[in-house]
């Protein structure tokens, strides 16, 4: 277990790199095991901390682990579009488990337990909140409600087609609103990493580009079939 301080955690990570451990949904590596060498190998190549999804992968990483980690329960409902950390039994396993920094939804829709009611858990358990929010109207709001850390994350995650680019306006917004801004969703490379640390963000969370192997080949694959379309 992270032995840092709430302001210790947030300094650690400001200005670092979050690398998200969340491989593709029941492929091939998406193994405890495998989650933790992935987690493991990120911390090697410099990430600041890490975002790990699952109880059982997070119960197989902390071991290995001290730098700060962002934790979280994905679910598919069939009530309700929430998927991150949607219930308060989710919030007390992660904490059992050994996350630092929990993340919820942070959107403004329906949703099986009130937020209110999810920030407070995380606090009583003595774990920084984060709120994965789509527009400023939720960071500031979730702001408000007392999380540390708001994240672009949900941004063109809640209908329509889902963007080519990050949410850059929403990262700006937020900063100049005073939150600690996790840049987060379709931060793909190096350079648009970069990019978001020199709007304002704090920190940053790329997953796909590091841990998705499939889609990383296929984009790779994809790119070389169509030389000769
Ligand atoms: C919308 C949603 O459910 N986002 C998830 C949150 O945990 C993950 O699927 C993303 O991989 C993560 O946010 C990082 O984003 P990207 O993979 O674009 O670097």
């Amino acid at each position: 277990m992270s032995k840092l301080s709430h302001s210790d955690i947030l300094q650690t990570i400001n200005n670092g790199l979050i690398a998200s451990c969340q491989p593709v949904d029941d492929g091939p590596l998406d193994k405890p095991e495998i989650v933790a060498a992935m987690a493991q190998a990120s911390i090697i190549g410099g990430a600041a901390g890490l975002r790990i999804e699952g109880v059982d992968n997070l119960k197989a990483t902390r071991p290995y682990i001290s730098a700060p980690i962002i934790a979280i329960v994905k679910r598919d409902l069939s009530d309700s579009p929430i998927r991150i950390t949607p219930f308060l039994e989710d919030i007390e396993a992660l904490a059992a488990a050994g996350a630092d920094i929990i993340a919820v939804d942070g959107t403004n829709r329906p949703r099986p337990v009130d937020i209110e009611s999810a920030v407070k858990k995380i606090k009583e358990l003595g774990c920084l909140a984060m709120a994965d929010c789509s527009t400023l109207e939720e960071g500031l709001y979730c702001q408000q409600l007392g999380f540390d850390i708001i994240g672009s994350t949900m941004s063109g995650y809640t209908g329509g087609d889902v963007p080519a680019e990050p949410d850059y306006q929403l990262v700006k917004d937020l900063r100049a609103a005073g939150c600690y801004v996790m840049a987060e969703g379709r931060y793909n490379t190096p350079e648009l990493a970069k990019v978001a640390i020199e709007i304002g963000a704090n920190c940053v969370t790329v997953g796909s580009a590091l841990t998705r192997l499939e889609h990383m080949v296929s984009g790779f694959v994809k790119a070389i079939h169509s030389a000769n379309a």
